[in-house]
């Protein structure tokens, strides 16, 4: 194993280290949703919210499981009977979910991923399954595009990989500035994709930029 997936393995496991040691047990996650029911105004023993601290806390392991996923591992297989392919290979309109960090309000938007393979290729899912275990944590965008496509320069070490994620935040759409319809868009360019006009055109062309 090469040294940068090393080091972003040793880092990825620090991090569930000590999110394990931080974390609280269920009834105090439960709990804490108790309180922010009566923050928000209501009375969390009435009827239709006995069940909703179980259901929310259920619902947090769904939208934040990212943080107990290895992405190294997800791209250890990988295949090298190419036959000599060496052309871009682009997952286009992967749909994700996230939450941003500030607010914890819901980001929703595609993300597109391409690389250049040099021997070796991976699992088309797996690139779907990378954007997944980062967007399943709480982020902001310009951080979670950074994530994708370092692990993958530092995994596959390809010839370049580019990441460009279109999302909309509910923090500005629903609260706050309220302006429906904006969207933001983030890019992060690698190799190939950064130093060669050409092949960043042909990227963007491809994903009808
Ligand atoms: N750069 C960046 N900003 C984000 C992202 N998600 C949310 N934000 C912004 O984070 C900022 C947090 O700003 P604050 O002023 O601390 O929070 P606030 O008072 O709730 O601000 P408003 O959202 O303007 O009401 C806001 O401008 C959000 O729009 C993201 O992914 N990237
Ligand atoms: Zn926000």
């Amino acid at each position: 194993m090469n040294s940068k997936v090393q080091d972003v393995r040793n880092s990825l496991a620090q991090e569930r280290e000590a999110a394990a040691a931080r974390r609280p047990d269920r009834v105090e996650a439960e709990e804490a949703v108790r309180t922010l029911l009566r923050w928000a105004g209501d009375d969390p023993a009435r009827e239709g919210l006995l069940g909703t601290p179980e259901r929310v806390v259920r619902a947090y392991e769904e939208f934040f499981g990212g943080y107990l996923v290895d992405p190294v591992d997800m791209l250890q297989r990988t295949f090298e009977e190419t036959d000599g392919y060496d052309e871009m290979v682009l997952l286009r309109d992967i749909r994700f979910e996230s939450h941003c960090e500030h607010h914890m309000a819901p980001i929703i938007g595609v993300a597109h991923v391409a690389y250049f393979p040099r021997s070796r290729v991976v699992g088309i899912s797996k690139l779907a399954r990378v954007v997944q275990v980062y967007a399943k944590r709480l982020q902001i965008q310009e951080k979670m595009t950074a994530q994708i496509a370092n692990t993958i320069e530092a995994v596959l070490q390809p010839h370049g990989v580019a990441v460009v994620i279109e999302a909309t935040h509910q923090c500005m759409t629903t609260r706050g500035v309220h302006k429906p319809g904006t969207s933001m868009v983030t890019s992060r360019m690698l190799g190939a994709f950064r130093n060669d006009p050409k092949t960043r055109q042909e990227f963007l062309g491809m994903i009808g930029k």
